[in-house]
C-alpha cells in the first residue's frame, strides 16, 4: 500500500490524557468520540448551545455540558462535531475568542478547513481525525474492542507534534486498532464528498429509486419490485464489503453474473462516468462547497423539497409495509442507538 497507516503501537495515549478535550456536538460521531474519550481515561467536556436536544443524552451519559464558548475556554483540544454548515458560525461565536496558540483544533470532516470558511490562527494545531463508518458503528466497535479505521490529516503544525496528538485522539477512539490512514485535508474532503454524492448516497439511491420505477411501471408489483431493487441490495453489498466484487460474483448464480457482467456496463455507462467526473470538478473547483453554503444562508428551499419529495417516493410506502413483516428489519429512520 502507498499509503501510511498507524496502528496502536504507533501512538502514544498519553498524549491526549494530557490535555483536556471539548467535543462540540453530541450527535452520531460526537457521542461516539466523547464516549470513546472518556472510557481511554480523556477528561472530555461537551459543548452544546443551552436549548440542544443533545444536552439531555450527553448528561445522561454522566459527560460534563457546558456551553460551546465554555467548553472551548476550557479546552487544549477542540473538536467540532457539529453539522458542516453550522461550524463556521460556531467557530466564529464560539471558538475563536477562546483559541490561541498552544491549543489544537480538531475536525471529523475537512469541508471548513478545505474551503476556508474556517481560517484558525497561526500557533494553533490544526488536525483531523476522521473514523470512515457512522458515529454509531465507531462507538460499537470501540465498545467490542475493535476500531473503525479513520483517516487523520494535520493541516496546521502550531505545535510541532500536532500529527502525534492526532494520532493519540485517533487511539483513544479505537481507529489505531483497526489502522489510521495518513491524509490531508483536500483530499479526505473531496473523497468523502465524491463518494457520498456519485455512489454511496446519491448514486445508490438514485439507482435504487429508478430500478423500482422502472419494474413498477411496466405493471409489476411494488411489493416484489421493491424485494428486487432494494430490500437484496444489502445482502449484495454485504457480500462486496466482505470480499469484493469477486466475492459477490462468486456466490450469485451465474445467470445472475452474466446479466451483471453484460449489463451493468449499459447501465452505469460512459455518460453516468462522465456526469461523475463533472460532480468531481464541482467538488474540487468549489462550487458544491459555494451552492450547499448558500442553500443553507437562504434556508435550504431546494434541500427541504427535495427531502419531502424523496419522502413521498412510493417506494418509501411499500418499503414500510414490507419492513412491517420482518421484525428484524423494521426500525425507524431516527432510531440511531
Ligand atoms: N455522520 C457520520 O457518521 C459522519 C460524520 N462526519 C462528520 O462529523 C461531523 C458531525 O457530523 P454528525 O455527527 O453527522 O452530526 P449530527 O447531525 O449527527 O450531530 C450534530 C450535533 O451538533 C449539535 N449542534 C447543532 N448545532 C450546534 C451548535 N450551534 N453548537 C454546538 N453543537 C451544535 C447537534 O445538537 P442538536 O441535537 O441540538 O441538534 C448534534 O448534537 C461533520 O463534520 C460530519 O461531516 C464524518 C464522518 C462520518
Ligand atoms: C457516507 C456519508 C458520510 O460521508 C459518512 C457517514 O461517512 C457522511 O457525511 O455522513
Ligand atoms: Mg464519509
Ligand atoms: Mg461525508
Amino acid at each position: 500500500m502507498s499509503v501510511e497507516v498507524y496502528y496502536d503501537d504507533d501512538a502514544d495515549l498519553g498524549l491526549i490524557q494530557a490535555k483536556k478535550v471539548a467535543v462540540i456536538g453530541y450527535g452520531s460521531q460526537g457521542h461516539a468520540h466523547a464516549l470513546s474519550l472518556r472510557d481511554s481515561g480523556v477528561d472530555v467536556v461537551i459543548g452544546l448551545p443551552e436549548g440542544s436536544k443533545s444536552r439531555p443524552k450527553a448528561e445522561e451519559q454522566g459527560l460534563r455540558v457546558l456551553t460551546p464558548a465554555e467548553a472551548a475556554a476550557e479546552a487544549d483540544v477542540i473538536m467540532i462535531l457539529a453539522p458542516d454548515t453550522a461550524q463556521r458560525h460556531i467557530y466564529a461565536e464560539s471558538i475563536a475568542p477562546n483559541l490561541s496558540a498552544g491549543k489544537a483544533l480538531f475536525f471529523g470532516h475537512g469541508f471548513n478547513i478545505r474551503y476556508g470558511l474556517i481560517k484558525p490562527p497561526a500557533g494553533v494545531d490544526v488536525a483531523m481525525v476522521a473514523p470512515k463508518g457512522p458515529g454509531h458503528l465507531v462507538r460499537r466497535q470501540y465498545v467490542d474492542g475493535k476500531g473503525v479505521p479513520c483517516l487523520v490529516a494535520v493541516e496546521q503544525d502550531g505545535s510541532g507534534d500536532a500529527f502525534a496528538l492526532a494520532l493519540s485522539y485517533a487511539k483513544g477512539i479505537g481507529g489505531t486498532r483497526a489502522g489510521a490512514i495518513k491524509t490531508t485535508f483536500t483530499e479526505e474532503t473531496e473523497t468523502d464528498l465524491f463518494g457520498e454524492q456519485a455512489v454511496l448516497c446519491g448514486g445508490a439511491a438514485a439507482l435504487v429509486q429508478t430500478g423500482f420505477e422502472v419494474l413498477t411501471e411496466a405493471g409489476y408489483a411494488p411489493e416484489v419490485a421493491y424485494f428486487e431493487c432494494l430490500h437484496e441490495l444489502k445482502l449484495i453489498v454485504d457480500l462486496m464489503y466482505e470480499g469484493g466484487i469477486a466475492r459477490m460474483r462468486y456466490s450469485v448464480s451465474d445467470t445472475a453474473e452474466y446479466g451483471d457482467l453484460s449489463r451493468g456496463p449499459r447501465v452505469i455507462d460512459g455518460r453516468v462516468k462522465e456526469e461523475m467526473r463533472k460532480i468531481l470538478g464541482e467538488i474540487q473547483n468549489g462550487e458544491f462547497a459555494r451552492e450547499w453554503v448558500a442553500e443553507d444562508e437562504a434556508g435550504r428551499p431546494n434541500y427541504n423539497k427535495w427531502r419531502s419529495e424523496g419522502a413521498a417516493h412510493p417506494i418509501e410506502e411499500t418499503g414500510a409495509k414490507l419492513r412491517g413483516m420482518m421484525s428484524w428489519v423494521d426500525r425507524p429512520i431516527t432510531e440511531t442507538a
